[in-house]
This record gives structure tokens, C-alpha cells and sequence, in this order.
């Protein structure tokens, strides 16, 4: 074994260079190599121990065994058999090439001597050359006999393994006959299996085929089975939808009818009602102004009365005063008198004395007499006067009587007429109570027809002329209302220049002399509806300029003043706050944004600037993209977008603030602060009921859409230009959808734009929507408004489908509230 395996390895590495090697090599080289090679392969021992082997991994070398016996081909054997220690004198190969190419040089042509000399060096050097290869021979006779004898005993074993060979042979044919036979019947087997096998194989491709297509066909079938249970579940969902709808509108049908029945009654009874009470009112109105005539008469009488009663009063106290003189008077004249009578007593006493004394000159009797006589005569003329001063008081009293009889009468017909007035004005205000009662549920039915009919409500609203447009002349005789009739607060009227007159009609007509709480008061019942569970959308469109911000916003901080938004959400919280004591419990969720050339912005958002162009020039941080998403479940959001929990309408002023110094406004040439986006306030409302464990889940879009104005007009350009572009594009959007759903088209282009996705809900969905539509009542706009009010026409008559309320438990159909 470790022979063989050195055998095996000398030929490994002897083999295994030239394998390798380059094949363009010349063969002497490559012998040479070889040589190399084998001298440190095979070792001394390695011959000794078996010559036939080391001769065989001679031979083994091809490039040996088949080389021609030359010195120089030769000498690689030599060098290789040269380790056997023949005699300890070695030859190297190159000097044996040296030897035999040896000259005979460097001697004189007749130095016979040192020629002879030189010859016999060579000689002896050719002898010893000649030695070694006798010696060579020698070993290789040798080493022939010896493997001679070994081939010998190898024939012999050679000759025994060829007998065991052949008995094993014999014995193999016999298998292999056996085989042969097993190999056939196996072939036949084989044949036959493979025939199987190919049937097999045949009906494995076909069944792979088959099962390839059947996997394909299982694929398809899945796909379609998945297809047809998606529309399975989604007409499932569609029937259910159908059903409920269905089941709600037969719910609605009946209370409809019973609805009807008691509307035609009540409404049988309103009219009989309303003309009952339009005749009293009538009635009233005619007597109230009888009692008006009469109430100015009498107030007229009263005030002649009250007149004379001040004349008579000045006059008594005239009366008295001079009474009170003419007392005065007759009490002086009266002392008067008695001191004449005491002087005449004292002067006739004196008489007499005098006369009694006689010694009195008749000179001076005649003065005393005299003095006497005109006392007397002062006394008569005093009494006469004393009389008549009594006559006077006597008649002064009288009158004072008569006057005081006569306030005493009209002091009794003011107080009735008085009460007769104030009998009057309460009739009047009980008609006027019956009035707007019916106007109330007059409205009522109206909302409740249109929530049936499902259709988008339309409010019209025309703003006053702007001092501006008064300056220059503005005409307001371009838009008139109809004053009489069925129309009266639902119609508008243009009239065009040539005369042509447009008739508009609408769910309610605004004029430009109605207030921000006449219009609120219109809508308050639909904001309402989004605390009991309803999505309500309310829009304004319109030109530039023509008061949407105005109705949607106006001034929050000025009572009078404020617009749809601070109303609503004040009613919103007014309302909450009510039906707590119900076991109501409301959270609130504010969230603003504007969409502006196109793209979504958080009003709300902190880190938000100011100015778009900051965005743009300062390279900062771009601002986040929003994206619309629509939820299974019918719910409308808006990617990363702030959302505000909100409990009070002063919380909700200062966000309003806040958007405020965010929107996006410019300078048009049709309003100085023109709004250049559609800005959306979304309030979500979650009611839940602890007690009754129900839930309400409304929302309140409310949206002040960008003015919509032609090019010609706005004189827009630059980024002006591309704003009005994006507004122009997304309005006329609206315009597209608005248009396929009055179609009932199967595909509604929603995506067209960010607008018309993000109102998708409240356009073709189950909420209650209403549109402004704002006109401005100038000549130079007559134009813009005629567009706009077709448009609004045209929405008007847009139904979207039945409102839906949205609460997880099922709620009386009476509303929370009743506001
Ligand atoms: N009903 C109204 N009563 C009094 N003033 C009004 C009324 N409506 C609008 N205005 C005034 O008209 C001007 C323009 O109104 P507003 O800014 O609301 O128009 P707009 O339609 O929102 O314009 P834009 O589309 O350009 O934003 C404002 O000065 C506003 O105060």
C-alpha cells in the first residue's frame, strides 16, 4: 500500500506539472523537467525495495519509455538511476554533453605529446562514462532478470487470477446471463414502465396541464370568486343600503303619509288657520287702524283734554291765586270798613260832642260832614266792590266745578280708550305670535320636503352697493325682487341693459337690507341637525367681492356683525350645554384649512408661515402634504391635519384669529382683500348619552369657496393669474360634478380636483348641504352674477339623496333639541 501510494504520488507530481505546463514547450526541455521531477520523487529505498516498480514509474513517464537511446535523452534515466548507489561515482549529465562535445584544442599542431596527453584524459574521462553506462546496463539486467522472476510470479498469479477470473467470470456469465435475462424481463419491465412512464409522463403533463390550468382557472375563479364577493358584499351592502333606505323611506313614506295626512290636516287647518287668521289678521289690521285712528284721535282728544285740563288747571290756580287776592282784598276792604265805620262812629261821636259843645264854628262842621260823607261813600263803594269780588268767586268756583267734572269725564274716556289700545295690541301681538308660528312651521315643512326630495338647498344673497360703487354710479335697478305673490322672498330678478329680464328662484332670497341674524335665524335649524348626528356642509360661492366672507365669517367680534361661523358655533355650544341636563355629553373638534393653487394648508398649524412666498424664497422646510382620505365607514379626513378640541366659542374666536392671519388673501382688482383660497372650517361634533348609551356623530363643514371671477375682469397677472387659474379650475370642477349628479351619471369626476374630493361627502353623499349663492348688485357685475346664479340654479336642482344621521344606537327620531 505505501508503495503504491508513493508510486501513486510520484506519478501524481510527476503528472500533474505536465498537465499544466505550457504544451508549446520543445520536448528536451520538458524531459528535462521531468527529470527534475522524478529525481527528488522517488527515493533510493523506493527502487531497492521493488525495481519493477521503480522501472515501472520510470516508464510510467511516456516521454522515457518511448525516447531514443541518445546521451542526452539518456542522461535524465542516468541522473534518475544515478541515486542508486551503483558505486558512489556520479556523472553529471552536462558533463557527460560537455565529454562527448569535447575538442581536442588549446595543443600545437605537433605537441603530439600533449595532444596524446589530452586524447588519454578523454579517454579515461570516456571510460569512466562507459562504466557508467555498462553499469546502468548492468542494473538494468539485473533488474530485467529481477523483474523477469517477478513477472513470472506474477503470470503465475497473473495465470491463478485468470483461472479465479475466469471460474468468477463463468460465474459472472452466468450472473450476467442471469441478468441478461433479469436485464431483459427489467427491460420489458422497463420498456413497459417506461411506457408507463411516458403514459405517465403524458398524462402528468397533461394533468400538470390540466392542473396548471386548473390552478390558473382557480386563480381566475378566485379573483372572480373575490371580485363577486366584493360585489356581492357590496351589493350586499347596496341592497342593505337599499333596504335601509328602503326600509327608511317606507319609514318616511308611512310617517310621510301619516306625516301628509296630518300636514294636510294641519295644513287644512294652517290655511283654514291662516286665513282665519290672515282674515283676523286683516280684521286686526283694520282695526287696528280704526283703534289707531281712533287711538291718534283720542291721543289727540286726550292731548286737547289734557291741554284744556292744563288751561284749567292754570286757569283754577289763576282763579285761586286771584281769589286768594280778591279775599286779600275784601279782608282789607272789610278792615277798611270797619275802621271808616270806627272813624265815622269816632267823627259822628265828636259831632255831637261839638255839636254839644256849640262852641264849633259851622266851617269846620261842614268839613267833618263833608269827611264823613266820603268815608261813607268810600264804604258803599267798598261793599259794592266786596259784592262783586264775591260774585267773581262765586262764578270762579263754578267754573273750577265744570272744569273738574270735565277732566274727571276725559280722564275716564283715556283710561278706556287705554285699555281699549292695549286690548287692541294684544290681539295684534297674538296675530303676529299666529304669524310667525306659521311662518315657523311653514319652514319647517319646506326643510323637511327638500330633506326628502334630497336635494342641495340655495340660499341667494345680494350685498348692499359699497360706498365705492355708489360713488361711480353703481345701479342697483339691475337686480330687483318681486314684491307680491309666491315669489316674495324666493326670487331674484336681473334685468339686463336692452331689457331682458332673468328670473331666478331659490329656497330664500336675501336682499341686500337683511342682517347677518336674518340670514342666521334661515339656517339655524340645519346647523342644529349637526348636533343630532347629521354631516351638514354650507357653502358660499360667488364672485369676488361679493360677500361670502362676509356671510360665512363677517366680523366674530362685533355681535351684529358676526357671520354663519361664530352663530353656529355659538348655538352649537348654547344647545350642548342644554342638553346636558338630558345626560348629553358633547366633545367638540375644530380643524381649518384652505386649499390654495391646489394644494391642502393647516390653517392651524403652528410651524405654518404667513406668507406663501416665504415658503418658497426662503428654501426652509417645505410645509406637509395633506391628502383627502374617505373612510369605509363614510368618514371624511384630512392627513396630518390640526385638530382642535374645543369647548367654548371663545376658544373657537381665537383659532378663527389664528387661520385668519394664515389664509391666503390678495389685492384683485375687484376687492382689496380678495380671499385666494377655499378656506373650510370643520367642526366634529360626538355626542354620547351615559344613560342611554347612545352615540351621535355629526359634522359641520362650513366653507367660504375663493371668488369666482373671468380673467378679462380680474386683470390678474403673474402669480395672481396662476391663483385665479386654480380657482377657475376647481370652481368649474364643482361646476363638472355638480353637473354629472344632476345627470346621474355612473362616474362623478370627484378627483378633478382637491375641492370637489374633499366636499365629495357633502355632494353626493348623506348630508344636508347648503349653498349662498352671493351676488353683488352692481351693473359692471351684472355679467358675473348671471353666471353665478345659473350655476346656483343648477345646483338647486341637484339631488344628492336623503340625509342620514349617524349615531351608534337607535335614536328616537325626535331631534335633541328643538331649537
Ligand atoms: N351683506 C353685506 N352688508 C354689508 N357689507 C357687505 C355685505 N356683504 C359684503 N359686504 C362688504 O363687501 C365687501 C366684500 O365682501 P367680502 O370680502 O365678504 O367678499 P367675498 O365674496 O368674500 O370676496 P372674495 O371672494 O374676494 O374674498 C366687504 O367690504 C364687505 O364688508
Amino acid at each position: 500500500m505505501r508503495r503504491s501510494s508513493a508510486l501513486a504520488r510520484a506519478r501524481d507530481s510527476s503528472q500533474r506539472p505536465f498537465s499544466n505546463e505550457n504544451d508549446n514547450e520543445n520536448p528536451r526541455t520538458k524531459k528535462r523537467k521531468l527529470a527534475e521531477k522524478i529525481t527528488p520523487c522517488v527515493s533510493a529505498q523506493d527502487v531497492k525495495i521493488s525495481g519493477r516498480e521503480a522501472l515501472s514509474a520510470v516508464n510510467s513517464q511516456q516521454e522515457l519509455i518511448t525516447a531514443p537511446f541518445s546521451t542526452g535523452e539518456l542522461l535524465p534515466s542516468l541522473s534518475c538511476l544515478g541515486q542508486v548507489d551503483w558505486e558512489g561515482t556520479r556523472m553529471a549529465s552536462e558533463e557527460v554533453e560537455a565529454l562527448l562535445n569535447m575538442k581536442m584544442t588549446g595543443k600545437a599542431k605537433f605537441d603530439l605529446k600533449g595532444r596524446n596527453d589530452q586524447m588519454m584524459e578523454y579517454i579515461k574521462k570516456l571510460r569512466s562514462c562507459i562504466r557508467q553506462l555498462l553499469q546502468v546496463e548492468s542494473a538494468y539486467i539485473l533488474q530485467k532478470e529481477q523483474q523477469q522472476i517477478e513477472l513470472q510470479e506474477e503470470r503465475k498469479i497473473w495465470k491463478e487470477t485468470e483461472t479465479k477470473f475466469k471460474v468468477k467470470q463463468d460465474e459472472l456469465e452466468a450472473g450476467l446471463l442471469e441478468v441478461n435475462q433479469r436485464c431483459s424481463v427489467l427491460e420489458e419491465i422497463s420498456a413497459k414502465s417506461e411506457a408507463a412512464r411516458q403514459e405517465g409522463l403524458l398524462r402528468h403533463e397533461k394533468d400538470s396541464e390540466a392542473l396548471r390550468a386548473a390552478a390558473d382557472e382557480r386563480v381566475h375563479l378566485l379573483e372572480e370568486t373575490e371580485k363577486l364577493r366584493k360585489e356581492a358584499s357590496s351589493a350586499i351592502q347596496q341592497v342593505e343600503t337599499l333596504q335601509d333606505i328602503n326600509r327608511r323611506l317606507q319609514e318616511y313614506n308611512t310617517s310621510l303619509q301619516q306625516y301628509n295626512s296630518k300636514l294636510q290636516s294641519d295644513a287644512a287647518q294652517a290655511i283654514e288657520e291662516n286665513s282665519r287668521t290672515q282674515k283676523e289678521k286683516v280684521a286686526i289690521l283694520e282695526t287696528l287702524g280704526t283703534v289707531r285712528g281712533n287711538n291718534s284721535a283720542l291721543q289727540t282728544q286726550l292731548d286737547t283734554v289734557k291741554a284744556s285740563l292744563l288751561a284749567e288747571t292754570t286757569q283754577r290756580s289763576f282763579i285761586k291765586e286771584e281769589l286768594i287776592r280778591l279775599r286779600g282784598e275784601l279782608q282789607r276792604a272789610l278792615e277798611e270798613k270797619e275802621k271808616a265805620q270806627a272813624e265815622l262812629q269816632a267823627l259822628t261821636t265828636e259831632n255831637a260832642r261839638f255839636r254839644e259843645l256849640t262852641g264849633k264854628s259851622a266851617a269846620e262842621i261842614e268839613v267833618i260832614t263833608s269827611q264823613a260823607a266820603a268815608l261813607e261813600e268810600r264804604y258803599h263803594t267798598q261793599t259794592e266792590q266786596l259784592r262783586l269780588v264775591k260774585q267773581q268767586l262765586d262764578l270762579a268756583n263754578k267754573r273750577l266745578e265744570v272744569a273738574e267734572a270735565s277732566l274727571a269725564w276725559q280722564r275716564k274716556e283715556g283710561h278706556d280708550s287705554i285699555s281699549k289700545l292695549e286690548q287692541l295690541q294684544k290681539q295684534l301681538a297674538e296675530a303676529d305670535q299666529k304669524l310667525h308660528e306659521g311662518e315657523l312651521l311653514r319652514r319647517k315643512l319646506h326643510n323637511t320636503i327638500q330633506e326628502l326630495k334630497g336635494n342641495i338647498r340655495v340660499f341667494c344673497r345680494v350685498r348692499p352697493l359699497l360706498p365705492d360703487e355708489e360713488d361711480s354710479g353703481g345701479d342697483s335697478a339691475v337686480v330687483q325682487y318681486p314684491n307680491s305673490g309666491e315669489l316674495v322672498g324666493h326670487a331674484i330678478e336681473l334685468f339686463q341693459p336692452q331689457g331682458q329680464k332673468y328670473t331666478f328662484t331659490f329656497d330664500k332670497v336675501f336682499g341686500p337690507e337683511a342682517a347677518q341674524e336674518d340670514v342666521f335665524i334661515e339656517i339655524s335649524q340645519l346647523v342644529q341637525s349637526a348636533l343630532d348626528g347629521y354631516k351638514v356642509c354650507i357653502f358660499a360661492y360667488g364672485q369676488t367681492g361679493s360677500g361670502k366672507t362676509h356671510t360665512m365669517l363677517g366680523h366674530p367680534d362685533n355681535l351684529d356683525q358676526r357671520g354663519v361661523i361664530p352663530r353656529s358655533v355659538e348655538q352649537i355650544f348654547q344647545s350642548s350645554q342644554a342638553l346636558q341636563a338630558q345626560g348629553w355629553k358633547f366633545t367638540m373638534q375644530a380643524s381649518m384649512l384652505e386649499i390654495y393653487n391646489e394644494t391642502i394648508r393647516d390653517l392651524l398649524a403652528n410651524s405654518r408661515r404667513t406668507s406663501l412666498d416665504s415658503q418658497r424664497s426662503d428654501g426652509g422646510t417645505p410645509a406637509k402634504q395633506h391628502v383627502v382620505k374617505h373612510e369605509p365607514n363614510g368618514n371624511t379626513f384630512v392627513t396630518d391635519l390640526t385638530i382642535v378640541e374645543v369647548s367654548s366659542w371663545k376658544e373657537v374666536s381665537s383659532l378663527l384669529r389664528r387661520a385668519a392671519q394664515s389664509r391666503t388673501v390678495g389685492k384683485t382688482a375687484m376687492n382689496d382683500h380678495s380671499s385666494r383660497s377655499h378656506c373650510v372650517f370643520t367642526l366634529r361634533i360626538t355626542g354620547t348619552n351615559e344613560s342611554t348609551e347612545q352615540q351621535v356623530h355629526g359634522v359641520l363643514n362650513l366653507i367660504d369657496l375663493a371668488g369666482s371671477e373671468r380673467l378679462s375682469r380680474s386683470c390678474a397677472t403673474g402669480e395672481r393669474l396662476k391663483e385665479t387659474q386654480a380657482i377657475n379650475k376647481s370652481l368649474s370642477s364643482l361646476g363638472d360634478v355638480i353637473l354629472a349628479i344632476g345627470n346621474k351619471e355612473n362616474h362623478i369626476p370627484y378627483r378633478n380636483s382637491k375641492l370637489t374630493y374633499l366636499l365629495q361627502p357633502c355632494l353626493g353623499g348623506d348630508s344636508k348641504t347648503l349653498m349662498f349663492v352671493n351676488i353683488a348688485p352692481d351693473s359692471k357685475s351684472l355679467n358675473e352674477s348671471l353666471c353665478s346664479l345659473r350655476f346656483a340654479a343648477k345646483v338647486n336642482a341637484c339631488e344628492i339623496g336623503v340625509p342620514r344621521r349617524h349615531t351608534n344606537a337607535r335614536l328616537p327620531e325626535a331631534r335633541l333639541s328643538n331649537n
